[in-house]
């Protein structure tokens, strides 16, 4: 029997944020950070979220992260809404399911690159596969420097340490939050190309706030924050793009 209807595609949505708000403080005094942001992250892509400063980036990539809590809305992982999560679930997900890359790399400085890229795994009780290991710290460049401790580390090799750590469990999407801002351009680049290899090889989903529109254009697509809401979206972009919107949000 032939098939006469296609089905219609299944769009695989790793994240969903639903009008998600965030209030800091109370009375007059308070600050509404995010004011009703609503988006959607399909599997395997690359986001890069931008924005003037203040704009809203850093709270909404925690409250999508789990690593703050929204004032209203809801926020889905892999289909689980984690807004109703107790502490315990939420902090069990996030080391199961998240990956975490930060500005300032995060790393433990007593333990060699090695202890601190097997960290995650030690803790939630699986052994990492020795074969995905291997993948990883040889796509980064990383197998002369295993045995080192942080401070024997170039900045653009800690934070290829802090991405190895935190593709090391195959989390379902990799959160960073201006990964490169303490890096050189050079090593900035080596960081961002292997992000973008990441999705495009194994289809990671990838979702970073960056100030730096080289940065954003190795993403599939911009998010664009002003005043605590998106109003704009890029697909694609370019360097260039990316400028001329920032220019005009900021000017
Ligand atoms: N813990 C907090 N307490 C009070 N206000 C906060 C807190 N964190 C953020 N804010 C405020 O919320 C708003 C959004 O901050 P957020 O850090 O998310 O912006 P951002 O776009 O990431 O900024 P930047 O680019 O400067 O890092 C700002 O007005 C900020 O001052």
């Amino acid at each position: 029997m032939t098939q006469t209807s296609a089905a219609p595609p299944v769009v695989d949505h790793v994240a969903v944020a639903a009008e998600l708000t965030k209030s800091y403080g109370q009375g007059d005094g308070a600050v509404a950070a995010l004011r009703g942001v609503s988006a959607v992250f399909p599997r395997g892509q690359f986001t890069a979220i931008m924005g003037p400063s203040g704009s809203g980036k850093s709270t909404f990539l925690h409250c999508l992260a789990g690593l703050d809590t929204a004032t209203s809305g809801r926020v889905l992982i892999g289909g689980v809404d984690i807004t109703g999560l107790s502490r315990t679930k939420l902090t069990k997900l996030r080391r199961d399911r998240l990956g975490f890359v930060f500005q300032s790399f995060n790393l433990l400085p007593m333990l060699t690159a090695e202890e601190n890229i097997r960290l995650t795994g030690r803790l939630g009780g699986r052994r990492a596969d020795r074969e995905w290991f291997d993948a990883i710290v040889d796509a980064l460049g990383l197998r002369q420097r295993l045995r080192h401790r942080p401070t024997e580390l170039s900045g653009g090799q800690q934070q290829r340490v802090a991405v190895a750590r935190a593709l090391l469990t195959r989390p379902e999407v990799l959160f960073a939050d201006e990964p490169t801002g303490n890096l050189d351009s050079r090593a900035g680049a080596e960081v961002l190309g292997f992000l973008r290899g990441a999705v495009d090889a194994y289809r990671q989903t990838v979702i970073m706030v960056t100030h730096d529109p080289v940065a954003a254009a190795y993403a599939d697509r911009v998010l664009f924050l002003a005043d605590g809401l998106i109003v704009d979206e890029l697909p694609a972009p370019t360097i260039d793009q990316v400028h001329e919107r920032m220019r005009r949000m900021e000017g």
